[in-house]
């Protein structure tokens, strides 16, 4: 029902995906039946009977350590790795994908225990190593995540004692840090202890593992309950949980946050785990989960307070997953910043809110909250494409200061350690 009223919403690109998926197939059976003869398997050979394939018109299938890919002979011609058609020093194509022929062919097909090689009909000659072709497949990478994730509840995440690292090795030990990253990655939130408590030294820390992505709040934040900017956060009031910058159209990747002072009462930090409950809903409910990840919505920060005069804009809907594993890689959630919904039908709304309620719901689990009291020396990290973050409110003076991070940086650093992101 709800999906043909999002057909009805976006009738254009329904029609081109359709159009777009269908067209390759109908082409290949066509000629498969003209030709039969074409569809023949062959094989390595008795010595090594580990790969097998076949020839169809348009890509070839092969067999390999019991898997099954399906490779199209233009993507298969684009990926040659060749000398002249691309260059192993900057890890760039040089071939020119628009000379090659949309219906190319190869020439020749010979395959050993290790190795595909096709030759194309200008006598050029590719080799592609059966291990490659098994990692860059589309079947492969179905079935893997871009990013491995842990997953919490409360009860999950204390159990898992995950270390903290202290503000020496972070700073001075590549295990320190690569630890620190790794924990981060798998959980979406991780500390480090023992920062001396100024803004120069949470700056410190932020550098090691990132550039800091300077926004419309400055390079480095401060926040106190001054009302200084035109936001709930800089009041005493108990903040919702929710994900940080949803009115940019990239929301900021990750965010540090580290309280310098509080003398008063409240003021703790809520945590959530906000793949954990999109998964709950994912399981339970999977055409609310469509419908959040299908239906885009409009932040908005209006601000005229002092001399800060913004307007930020940000649209995309509340779920974001892979098209072709359908893994979650962001959740854009924050009631108090969503802006007017006016891009949805009266009809397919209703719809909506009844999905919002049920993510809400699974996110207002006390089972799902973490709360912590920020101290001064214990600087928090958070992954805001992931975990969703609130406080209670507060008495008395409370500074906080922080920073956002370019996701890119944090995670070229990871890779660099080694680490799968
Ligand atoms: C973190 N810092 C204090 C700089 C800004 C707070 C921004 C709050 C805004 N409602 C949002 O959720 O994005
Ligand atoms: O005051 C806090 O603990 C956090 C406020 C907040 O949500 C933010 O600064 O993004
Ligand atoms: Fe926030």
């Amino acid at each position: 029902m709800w999906c043909r009223r999002l057909a009805w919403l976006y009738p254009e690109t329904r029609r081109l995906l359709t159009k777009v998926a269908k067209r390759p197939h109908r082409w290949t059976t066509k000629l498969q039946r003209s030709s039969p003869s074409v569809v023949r398997w062959l094989s390595t050979g008795p010595g090594t009977p580990e790969c097998s394939w076949v020839l169809h018109p348009g890509h070839m299938e092969l067999l390999y350590s019991g898997a099954s890919m399906h490779l199209d002979y233009v993507w298969l011609r684009d990926h040659c790795r060749s000398a002249s058609c691309y260059n192993s020093k900057t890890n760039q194509r040089s071939l020119d994908t628009a000379s090659v022929e949309l219906d190319i062919k190869p020439a020749q097909v010979r395959v050993d225990e290790t190795t595909l090689y096709l030759t194309w009909p200008d006598g050029h000659m590719t080799r592609y190593g059966l291990e490659w072709l098994s990692q860059n497949c589309y079947e492969g990478q179905k079935q893997q995540l871009v990013q491995p994730r842990i997953l919490w509840s409360t009860q999950s995440y204390k159990e898992a004692n995950v270390p903290s690292v202290s503000y020496l090795d972070f700073l001075e030990t590549g295990e320190g840090l690569r630890d620190f990253l790794q924990n981060f990655l798998l959980y979406g939130i991780a500390f480090v202890e023992d920062v001396p408590a100024t803004r120069e030294e949470t700056q410190k820390v932020a550098e090691r593992i990132s550039h800091i992505r300077e926004t419309i709040y400055g390079k480095m934040w401060d926040l106190t309950s001054d009302f200084s900017r035109g936001d709930t956060a800089y009041t005493k009031l108990a903040l919702d949980r929710h994900t940080d910058t949803t009115y940019f159209q990239e929301p900021c990747g990750m965010q540090l946050f580290h309280c310098l002072r509080h003398e008063g009462t409240g003021g703790r930090t809520l945590l959530v785990d906000g793949f954990h409950a999109a998964e709950q809903v994912r399981q339970n409910h999977p055409e609310d989960f469509e419908i959040l990840s299908n239906v885009p919505l409009r932040h908005e920060y209006i601000e005229n307070v002092g001399e800060s005069h913004n307007h930020m804009v940000g649209i995309g809907p509340v779920l974001n997953v892979y098209p072709w594993n359908k893994e979650l890689y962001m959740i854009r959630y924050n009631n108090y910043d969503r802006a007017v919904i006016n891009t949805v039908p009266y009809d397919l709304v209703r719809r909506w809110y009844s999905s919002h309620r049920i993510l809400t719901t699974e996110l207002r689990k006390p089972e799902n909250e973490l709360w912590v009291k920020l101290k001064p020396g214990k600087v928090l990290f958070v992954d805001n494409w992931r975990v969703l973050h609130g406080r209670e409110s507060f008495t008395g003076y409370r500074q906080l200061c922080g920073c956002y991070l370019t996701r890119d940086d944090v995670l070229n650093t990871a890779r660099l350690m080694g680490l799968k992101s």
